[in-house]
C-alpha cells in the first residue's frame, strides 16, 4: 500500500501548492489523478516517489514511513519506485547514449553486471531497436526517448510506478503502446500505479479508478 497522508508541499513554506492531500493506492492498484493544470499534482507526484520533500505530512510504503527524500531516503524505498515524467528531454542526460539511460538505474546501485542481459531486455519490451541505442537523445524523437525513459524507470523491477503525464507529448499510438508496456509490467509484477494527467478518458480507461484533485486535497 502506499499512503500519502496529510501532505502539504510546494517551494515556498508561506504559500504551499499542496495542502492536506491524503490518498491511497492499494497494492496492485493503479490510480488516476486528474486535475487541471497548475494545480500541484506534478509536485504531489515528486511527493510519492521520495523526490521532493513536503513541508508536513508523511509518505507510507508497503506500512514504512519515508525514511527520506532523493539521495537521502533510504535505497530499498527508493528503488521501490519507478517514475516517468512529462518531458523526456529534461529528465534524460543528453550525453548518455539510449543504451547508458535505461543502464543508469543499475550502475546506480551497483548492478553493472546486469547491464548486458537487462538492457536488450527492457529496450525490447518498450519497442526500441536495437539500432537506436547507441543514439543520444538529441538523435532520437520524443516518443523514442521517452520509450527510453520507461525503459530506465522499470529497470530496477519497481514496485510503484509514477507516470507525471507520461504521454502528454506522445501521439496516439506511442501513447497506446506505452500504456500497454506499463499495463504488461504491472500484471507480471503486481505493481501499483500512480499516472497523473489531465485526460479524463486515457486515464479512465488505463486506472482501476480515477481521482480528481478536489478528492485529494484542499
Ligand atoms: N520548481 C518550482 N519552483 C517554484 N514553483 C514551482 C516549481 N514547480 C512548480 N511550481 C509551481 O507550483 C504550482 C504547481 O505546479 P505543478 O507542476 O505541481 O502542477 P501540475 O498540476 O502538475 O501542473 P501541469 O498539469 O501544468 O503540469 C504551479 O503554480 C507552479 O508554477
Amino acid at each position: 500500500m502506499l499512503e500519502l497522508r496529510a501532505i502539504t508541499a510546494g517551494y515556498d513554506r508561506r504559500a504551499p501548492v499542496v495542502r492536506s492531500a491524503n490518498l491511497t493506492i492499494a497494492s496492485g492498484e493503479s490510480v488516476g489523478l486528474l486535475g487541471p493544470s497548475g494545480c500541484g499534482k506534478s509536485t504531489l507526484a515528486r511527493v510519492a516517489a521520495l523526490l521532493h520533500r513536503p513541508d508536513a505530512g508523511q509518505v507510507v510504503i508497503d506500512g514504512t514511513v519515508a525514511g527520506g527524500w532523493r539521495h537521502r531516503a533510504p535505497r530499498e524505498q527508493r528503488t521501490a519506485f519507478g517514475v516517468v515524467f512529462q518531458q523526456p528531454r529534461l529528465s534524460a542526460d543528453p550525453r548518455l547514449a539510449l543504451r547508458e539511460l535505461i543502464a543508469e538505474p543499475l550502475r546506480a546501485v551497483g548492478r553493472s553486471a546486469e547491464v548486458t542481459a537487462l538492457v536488450p531486455e527492457l529496450a525490447a519490451r518498450v519497442g526500441l531497436g536495437k539500432d537506436l541505442m547507441g543514439r543520444r537523445p538529441h538523435e532520437v524523437s520524443d516518443g523514442q526517448l521517452q520509450r527510453a525513459c520507461l525503459a530506465r524507470a522499470l529497470v530496477l523491477g519497481p514496485r510503484w510506478l509514477i507516470c507525471d503525464e507520461m504521454t502528454a507529448m506522445l501521439d496516439a499510438s506511442t501513447t497506446a503502446a506505452l500504456v500497454h508496456v506499463v499495463e504488461e509490467y504491472r500484471g507480471e509484477s503486481g505493481a501499483g500505479l500512480l499516472a497523473v494527467g489531465h485526460d479524463r478518458v486515457l486515464l479512465e480507461r488505463w486506472c482501476d479508478r480515477t481521482v480528481g484533485w478536489g478528492q485529494v486535497a484542499e
